[in-house]
């Protein structure tokens, strides 16, 4: 791993790296903020999925995070959105392609070459942050609108790997919306049977582990009716007894703002359960 970046924030370090992936068979960057605590002692980590158009930096330099984290002794690990690079295959709309990796595995050329996100978050990303830093394997998962659709996804698919999920304006049906269908079809081909294995909204439905989604969603969202629809999860969860609390956020829209408002709750609500985990 190579750092680029290395900056001292609320008595922690947040740094970048640039390291080469073999899920996604290419260079990945990486933002790793360390709390102060993680000088005398190992943390537990957060691991952060941002949205469409994203890289590693949106989240460390609008969120306000670090504050949270230093405040709890909790480690944020913060990716880019997909893989990079003039040899990765691209679209030139901003749903499609670089920037929206919809943290899945694609199956279909020409994306399946590069685009292994599914794999990277869950298996890869532990992997090297566990063997590289002063970290316990105590994990939380969290995101953003595509983020939180990869975080609740990937939390349900991986039962026991995270002790806690929560998640900013989900996309929570990605098989029923425009910007799930368009990554989906174009990721996986046409059958959406094969879609049902990254819907949040289908995995609850056969979920083992219960672990509890905490969601935050702003009313004022500009994407709620169409591309969000947080409605369509919750009901799921309540028909199987699956624990989710939806909170609506009165006049909030989809942007930073809103995560940086709330994101102080969140770090503190994963704190409880990554303390309170066997
Ligand atoms: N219309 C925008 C759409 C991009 C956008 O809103 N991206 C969000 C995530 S949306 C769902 O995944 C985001 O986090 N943007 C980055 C930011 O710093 O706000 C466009 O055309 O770009």
């Amino acid at each position: 791993m190579e750092r680029i970046e290395h900056r001292v924030c609320f008595g922690g370090w947040q740094n970048v790296y640039s390291h080469r992936s073999h899920a996604v068979d290419g260079a990945m960057r990486l933002a790793v903020y360390l709390p102060p605590q993680a000088d005398t002692q190992k943390v537990p980590v957060l691991y952060w999925l941002s949205g469409l158009t994203c890289t590693e930096q949106n989240f460390i330099t609008k969120a306000g995070a670090q504050r949270y984290a230093a405040e709890h002794g909790m480690a944020i690990v913060a990716c880019d959105t997909s893989p990079r690079g003039g040899n990765v295959a691209d679209d030139s709309t901003y749903d499609l392609g670089q920037g929206a990796g919809f943290y899945v595995d694609a199956t279909v050329a020409p994306w399946s070459r590069h685009y292994r996100m599914y794999d990277y978050v869950a298996h890869e990303l532990p992997a090297l942050i566990e063997k590289n830093f002063p970290v316990t394997n105590r994990r939380a998962i969290s995101g953003h609108s595509m983020g939180g659709h990869g975080a609740l996804t990937i939390a349900l698919k991986n039962p026991g790997r995270y002790c806690s999920v929560s998640a900013f304006a989900p996309i929570v049906a990605p098989s029923r919306v425009p910007w799930g269908e368009r990554a989906l079809s174009a990721y996986l081909g046409r059958d959406r049977e094969l879609w049902r294995a990254y819907d949040a909204t289908e995995l609850v439905q056969t979920a083992n582990e219960k672990i509890p989604l905490l969601i935050d969603q702003g009313d004022a969202d500009e994407f709620l009716q169409t591309q969000l629809r947080p409605e369509l999860l919750v009901t799921a969860a309540e028909a199987v007894g699956h624990p989710v609390r939806l909170r609506m956020r009165h006049g909030y829209d989809h942007s930073y703002y809103f995560i940086a408002s709330f994101i102080g709750e969140h770090i503190a609500y994963h704190a409880k359960e990554l303390r309170n985990a066997r």
